[in-house]
């Protein structure tokens, strides 16, 4: 659908990013783009909607008008209702509009068609740009920290119910995000940036077994784990968390029965980011 080759974009005389590998996104693909503050995620994103200069090359055969984006911050006119915002943008009309009214519905926004834009919460401002993103049906979608500013909770919901948007959906969606957790919700590839350098990309179970193994087993990170785990190897983690690696079951049954024989609260996963992330970034590897 897309591919990204050598692309470098500089601000001034300073490289903002740099993508020495080929990045592919095909139909379906739902990526998560994780990277900290100024790592080149909105660059990336404004070089393939071709908002900024860039050496290189992205490959595909889609119009501009297949693809689709929620950038980071969105304002509307505050002096009238949303609904004849929402017509205005689609040229559509908001009563007999059955993909519309679908659209509302799913994201129980029908409440909030009155209102003006000032009135509505910060959820429902992100849901009526993603409303009128998704009624584009693009083949490819960007969404830039689409949750960012939301409460936990609210953030959960609406990632479920873009999960449950996109399920089945053959449309490729890219998406920024600072939050762990939604990505798990949502992403099945990763493209980790470092500094405006791609540290990883691919599948993220496949990067989650190169990086940490079948699973990694967390506990928090006091000084009596600290010193009952001295001899266990441990791979890269947030500072509240030590975090073992398990190349299969019998390392992660050995170390469930000593947690359990302790009384420690233990965490396994296979697919946590955050740990992932950590080890890209430290060059942790296989085990
Ligand atoms: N218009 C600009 N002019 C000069 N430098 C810029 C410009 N836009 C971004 N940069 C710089 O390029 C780098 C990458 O910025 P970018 O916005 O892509 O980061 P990001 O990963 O999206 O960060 P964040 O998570 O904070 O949104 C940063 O060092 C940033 O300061």
């Amino acid at each position: 659908m897309l591919t990204i080759d050598r692309l470098q974009v500089r601000y001034g005389n300073k490289t903002a990013l740099l993508v020495d590998r080929p990045l592919e996104i095909g139909a379906g693909d739902r990526i998560g783009v994780i990277g900290s503050n100024g790592a080149g995620k909105t660059t990336l994103l404004k070089a393939v909607l071709g908002l900024v200069p860039y050496h290189g090359r992205i490959r595909t055969k889609l119009r501009p008008e297949d693809i689709s984006v929620h950038m980071q911050q969105n304002h509307y006119v505050g002096t009238m209702p949303v609904k004849h915002i929402i017509s205005a943008i689609l040229n559509t009309d908001v009563k007999t509009d059955k993909k519309l009214r679908g659209l509302i519905d799913f994201f129980e926004f029908s409440g909030c068609m009155d209102k003006k834009y000032p009135a509505l919460s910060g959820g429902q401002k992100q849901r009526l740009t993603i409303i009128l993103v998704l009624y584009q049906d693009a083949p490819l979608t960007f969404f830039d920290e689409v949750t960012s500013g939301l409460d936990f909770e609210t953030r959960q919901k609406l990632m479920e119910k873009m999960r449950a948007w996109y399920a089945g959906k053959e449309s490729a969606v890219m998406i920024v995000s600072h939050y762990y957790d939604e990505l798990e919700r949502l992403a099945d590839k990763l493209l980790i940036l470092d500094h405006g350098r791609v540290a990883a990309f691919g599948k993220t179970d496949e990067l989650f077994r190169r990086y940490c193994g079948r699973a990694v087993v967390t506990i928090p990170a006091n000084e009596k784990n600290r010193a009952l785990t001295a001899h266990i190897k441990t791979v890269a983690a947030p500072a509240h968390l030590l975090a073992f690696p398990c190349a299969d079951e019998t390392d992660e049954a050995h170390l469930a029965s000593l947690f359990i024989r302790e009384n420690i609260d233990y965490r396994r996963s296979g697919t946590d980011i955050e740990i992932l992330y950590s080890n890209v970034l430290s060059g942790g590897g296989a085990l």
